[in-house]
């Protein structure tokens, strides 16, 4: 910290989460690396276009065609695949012709296409990375160009240290969030800023067992809190749901008698 400010650490890449959902992106290639391209893509909501040579496609990529998972054009590619009518939102080569790359580099520059040239970093605008997933969690490593296989070691690593149910336990926060919305939906500037520090301290108090073990009747007796400001352990709501009832009044036989 200088001056009680973050310190800059330039050479860095700027890490998002692109929404490419529904978007049309053009895969070139379809090889192996174009089938962990288009995977991650797929993972995304992606609209997928392979276009390579059929002889060309590995087994992977096949099987997703032949699934309807992604379009196919069976040829190499053309300047037409990406007139502007095609709305290509991105463009990701992986391709054994460095010269075809360079020009397909270009061409994309020409028609404003953010791209990814597999193998040839100085001609990509984002770089892959890493990704662990778990549900609604994704963690990306990047060794920014410095070591790939690295990156997925580190990757693993840390995939490994989490707390099992984490991706699980993330998807009810988000269903807390919902529900909090519902019950206090104002749009002011102070209504925003009450839920979002009531939210804070939720996430800051209740452990990722806790929610993982959070039922919808337990959702909705935490958010009954949201009103006094308070936020109550996950002990003193329990008592009131539905599965705790059902385990307390549960003696131990089946039947119907
Ligand atoms: C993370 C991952 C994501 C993915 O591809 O989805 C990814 N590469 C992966 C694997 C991998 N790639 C390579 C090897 C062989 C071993 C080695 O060379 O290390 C292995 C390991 C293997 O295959 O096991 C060869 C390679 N890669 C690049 C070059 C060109 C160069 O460096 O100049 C060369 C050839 C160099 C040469 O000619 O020798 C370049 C890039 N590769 C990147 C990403 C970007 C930087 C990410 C970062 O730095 O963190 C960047 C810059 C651009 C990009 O591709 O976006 C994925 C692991 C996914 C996983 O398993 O989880
Ligand atoms: N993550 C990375 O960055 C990474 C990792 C490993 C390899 N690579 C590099 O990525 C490239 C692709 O690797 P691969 O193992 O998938 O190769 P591959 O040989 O299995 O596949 C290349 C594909 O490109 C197709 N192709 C060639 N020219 C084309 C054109 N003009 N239009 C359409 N399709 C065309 C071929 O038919 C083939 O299907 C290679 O250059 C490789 O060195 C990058």
């Amino acid at each position: 910290m200088v001056a009680g400010f973050p310190e800059v650490q330039g050479g860095g890449s700027l890490i998002l989460a692109w929404q490419i959902k529904n978007k049309n992106v053009l895969v070139i290639g379809g090889g192996e690396v174009a089938a962990g391209r288009i995977l991650n893509l797929l993972n995304a909501d992606a609209n997928v276009t392979v276009v390579c040579p059929k002889e060309g496609l590995n087994d992977e990529v096949k099987y997703r065609v032949k699934q309807g998972q992604i379009k196919h054009l069976d040829r190499i590619f053309l300047p037409i695949d990406l007139e502007p009518e095609k709305n290509v939102a991105m463009v990701l080569t992986a391709i054994d012709d460095p010269e075809a790359s360079t020009k397909i580099w270009k061409y994309c520059k020409k028609m404003k296409i953010p791209a990814n040239i597999a193998d040839v970093p100085p001609e990509c605008d984002f770089y892959f990375g890493s990704v662990h997933r778990d549900g609604p969690l994704q963690i990306m490593v990047s060794t920014n160009g410095n070591g790939p296989r690295v990156a997925a070691a580190i990757r693993r690593q840390i995939g490994e240290m989490l707390p099992p149910g984490t991706g699980d336990s993330i998807k009810k926060v988000g269903q807390l969030r919902r529900k909090l919305r519902r019950v206090a939906p104002g749009k002011g500037s102070e209504d925003i800023s009450r839920r979002m520090t009531w939210m804070s301290q939720v996430c800051d108090q209740w452990s990722t067992e806790e929610f993982n073990a959070m039922s919808e009747k337990d959702m909705e007796e935490l958010v009954r809190h949201y009103e006094s400001g308070t936020v109550p352990s996950f002990e003193s709501i329990r008592p009131a749901s539905e599965e705790d009832d059902v385990t307390w009044h549960f003696d131990g036989s089946f039947g119907f008698m």
